[in-house]
């Protein structure tokens, strides 16, 4: 035997270089695809089956008994993975893969590996199968659902919870909500224990939030339930968006940032259906008006149910929201099919401006008589239909609807300074007291509850539902709410601190809610949505309307025009009361340009609307949408009969340029322009033609006329008509204000 150095088993036992680069690439590799077994391990899988296809057909395997191990193969693999996924989509991909390898085995043994279409064909379907399983929904699935457990581990591991096993994770509005099971080890703690140790301080550290972000209850119908709830989004940091406002399916999105931000994937949320107007009854539910940013739910506002009208009280200092929660109702109010709005704010006249196209009458700054009018329609409707009904509450309909009459700024209407008080007062006394029964709802805004600003105490004692938002003091919450401390309620001059748009709803009985209003504060996306609404789908009783001064002509479209009223101010719609100064009378139908379609079929003949002569269109009524439409178009014709022709041969630019350069440059010498002046003013109202001015200076066409547009553009004549018919007339503004 030869004596072997030891040196040379050791030289032999010691790997190459090239061994160790080999043996720390596979395991390099096999780490990677560990990562994430399901796409990298697919994708070295198909990889691998090319040069097993070699195998197949060197060994000169069958391909047709190889090919018969395909259905087998499919079924076995919808069958394992059908029942666990329930995903269809899933199963079938892998079904078509794992019926893919006998299928390619067959194939390569038949046409072996090494030629251009086999290769090509290979990647392409490799590549496929691949793509499909990648992007199959249960591998999204079970990517959530391990980036979850790896979440769930990371605070099982850092805190007590070790060895208990979670159960289901839930996003809630403002977190997550995890439901562990505590009993799933001997080891694990006691939900008790947990509750009483400082688990709390634990997984607050842990996410970084405050320790009352984090909640832990037990379930009292199972001892080895825990639920940890987890706010991780500040509740009051965003405002509420309004769905009208927002798109569909951005309703969520700060808390979804927030969860996928902490790690915590979440479904995809529903997507939010925008309600539009007259899409549902009065009847079907309360108003929404906001949320309770903490809990998630909803501020729900009743203002009229089986038991009839209920009156709103808004209190609020300056600036706290009220015109904003007047418009949430409006909003709401319009997604009715049997509701009117009607408003009145004669010192700002926000809401009337804002929806003027959605309100049904409206009183403005200054328009105090419109506003005792629209009292009195209602004192009127309230009348006949408690006669109607003989006291009971009235049904609404889109025929006979609710009314919502809006008062902001109440004390302008009501207050003891109001100029028009001692009219308003008992009216919306009146109405307060009648109101609940004939489906009238006041609903009446103030920055103070004293007698001085309400008028009365009849609102306030009639009002079922307080809305209290920002007020200055406890003192001032005392006075919107006596029984405040009693109910419980937060003192709404310190509830959550610098956030806009809080408020307080107490019910009838003392239930209330506290939260934040939806925002519609941006007044040009208010604007754009009333617009887009348009006019409500309900109607006054015909019979009633008939009896209210001035109502039944507001809406009146007849064939000579758009409208037969010219109301101005806020209220487009609205004919001034007969009493009124500067009254228009209701304009006369034409008669129908067709003689030969004969009475019926003339507006004259025809009511309006709903057959009863009364107001509107009847939307289903074609004959009168088409008699409007002709009245209208033959308006628009009339006008444009007396515009001036345009020139036969269009102006150049370049000559439109070089002459404002030169009218630039121009300069009217100051006994020229006085001439002008005071020819001008000599000639009055009917001002003078270019060629009389010409004649009169007695200087070149094209001077005088370079002299009239530098004395228009520096306004001291006005041009009125165009061409050779134009005539210049003495701008409004005084001679001395100009330089030529
Ligand atoms: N719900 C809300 N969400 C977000 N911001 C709001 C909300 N409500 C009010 N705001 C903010 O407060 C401002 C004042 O609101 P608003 O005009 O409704 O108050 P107001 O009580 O009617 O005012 P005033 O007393 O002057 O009549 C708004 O411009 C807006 O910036």
């Amino acid at each position: 035997m030869i004596p072997v150095p030891a040196e040379y088993y050791a030289a032999q036992s010691r790997p190459s270089w090239i061994g160790r680069m080999a043996r720390a690439a596979v395991h390099g590799y096999v780490g990677w695809v560990r990562q994430s077994p399901d796409t990298r391990g697919l994708g070295t899988g198909l990889a691998a089956l090319y040069p097993v296809g070699h195998l197949a057909h060197q060994y000169a395997a069958d391909a047709l008994l190889l090919g018969a191990f395909a259905p087998p193969a499919a079924l076995a693999a919808w069958v394992a993975t059908y029942k666990q996924h329930e995903s269809p989509r899933y199963s079938a991909t892998l079904a078509a893969t794992a019926a893919g390898v006998p299928v390619w085995l067959a194939t390569a043994a038949h046409t072996g590996i090494t030629n251009l279409p086999t290769l090509l064909a290979y990647t392409a379907t490799a590549t496929a199968t691949w793509s499909a399983y990648t992007w199959s929904d249960v591998l999204k699935h079970r990517r959530a659902l391990a980036a979850q457990q790896a979440q769930w581990q990371t605070i099982a591991a850092s805190t007590e919870l070790a060895g208990t096993r979670l159960v289901k994770t839930e996003p809630t509005h403002v977190g997550v909500r995890f439901k562990v099971d505590v009993g799933a080890s001997p080891d694990a703690p006691s939900v008790s224990r947990l509750l009483s140790g400082n688990l709390t301080e634990q997984i607050a550290r842990l996410y970084g939030i405050g320790t009352n972000q984090v909640r832990l209850n037990g379930q009292p119908s199972n001892a080895r339930i825990l639920w940890i709830t987890l706010q991780l989004r500040d509740p009051w940091g965003q405002p509420i968006t309004h769905p009208a406002l927002a798109p569909a399916d951005a309703a969520d999105t700060s808390a979804e940032a927030a969860l996928t931000a902490a790690g915590i994937p979440l479904n995809p949320a529903p997507a939010v259906g925008v309600p539009t107007k007259g899409c549902r009854s009065i009847l079907d539910g309360p108003f929404v008006l906001g949320t309770d940013p903490e809990t998630g739910e909803d501020l729900e506002l009743v203002v009229f149910d089986e038991g009839g009208a209920r009156h709103v009280q808004i209190i609020a200092t300056n600036g706290a929201g009220k015109t904003v929660v007047l418009s949430n109702i409006v909003e709401q109010a319009n997604e009715c099919r049997d509701v009117l709005v009607v408003a009145i704010d004669l010192r700002k006249g926000t809401i009337p401006h804002l929806w003027g196209e959605v309100l049904d009458a409206a009183a403005g700054i200054g328009e105090e008589d419109k506003a005792i009018q629209i009292l009195q329609w209602l004192e009127t409707i309230a009348e006949e239909r408690s006669r109607k009904n003989g006291g009971g509450n009235h049904i609404p309909s889109s025929e006979a609807p609710v009314i919502i009459l809006i008062i902001d700024e109440q004390a302008k209407l009501l207050g003891t300074a109001s100029e028009v008080a001692h009219e308003a007062k008992p009216i919306v006394d009146g109405l307060h007291q009648a109101g609940r029964s004939a489906g009238i709802v006041v609903v009446s805004a103030g920055q103070r509850n004293v007698q001085q600003q309400t008028g009365s105490k009849e609102g306030s004692a009639n009002a079922p539902t307080k809305i209290v938002l920002r007020v200055m003091n406890t003192y001032e919450m005392t006075k919107a709410l006596d029984d405040w401390m009693t109910l419980g309620v937060p003192d709404m001059s310190t509830y959550a601190p610098g956030v806009k748009g809080v408020a307080l709803l107490v019910k009838d009985g003392g239930a209330w809610q506290a939260g934040r209003i939806r925002d519609l504060s941006d007044f040009k996306a208010v604007r754009h949505l009333a617009a887009s609404r348009g006019r409500p789908d309900a109607h006054l009783e015909p019979d009633i309307a008939a009896q209210l001064p001035g109502y039944p002509q507001r809406h009146m479209v007849t064939a000579g025009g758009p409208s037969a009223s010219t109301g101005g101010g806020t209220d487009p719609m609205f004919t001034d009361p007969p009493t009124h100064h500067h009254a228009a009378p209701p304009a006369k139908p034409e008669p129908p340009s067709d003689p030969a379609s004969g009475p019926a079929s003339g507006s004259a003949a025809r009511p309006p609307r709903g057959g009863d002569g009364s107001f509107g269109i009847d939307p289903d009524d074609d004959q009168a949408i088409t008699q409007a439409a002709e009245g209208l178009v033959a308006g628009i014709e009339r006008h444009l009969a007396k515009m001036p022709e345009p020139a036969a041969t269009p102006t150049p630019m370049d000559d439109l340029i070089a002459n404002k350069e030169a009218l630039d440059l121009t300069s009217v010498p100051p006994a020229a322009q006085r001439a002008i002046v005071e020819f001008v003013a000599s000639r009055g109202d009917q001002g003078a033609r270019r060629s009389e001015i010409i004649q009169h200076l007695g200087n070149s066409t094209p001077t005088v006329s370079r002299w009239l547009s530098k004395l228009c553009q520096n306004q001291i004549l006005m041009r009125i008509g165009k061409g050779k018919a134009a005539r210049y007339h003495l701008a409004d503004t005084p001679l001395g204000d100009h330089k030529p």
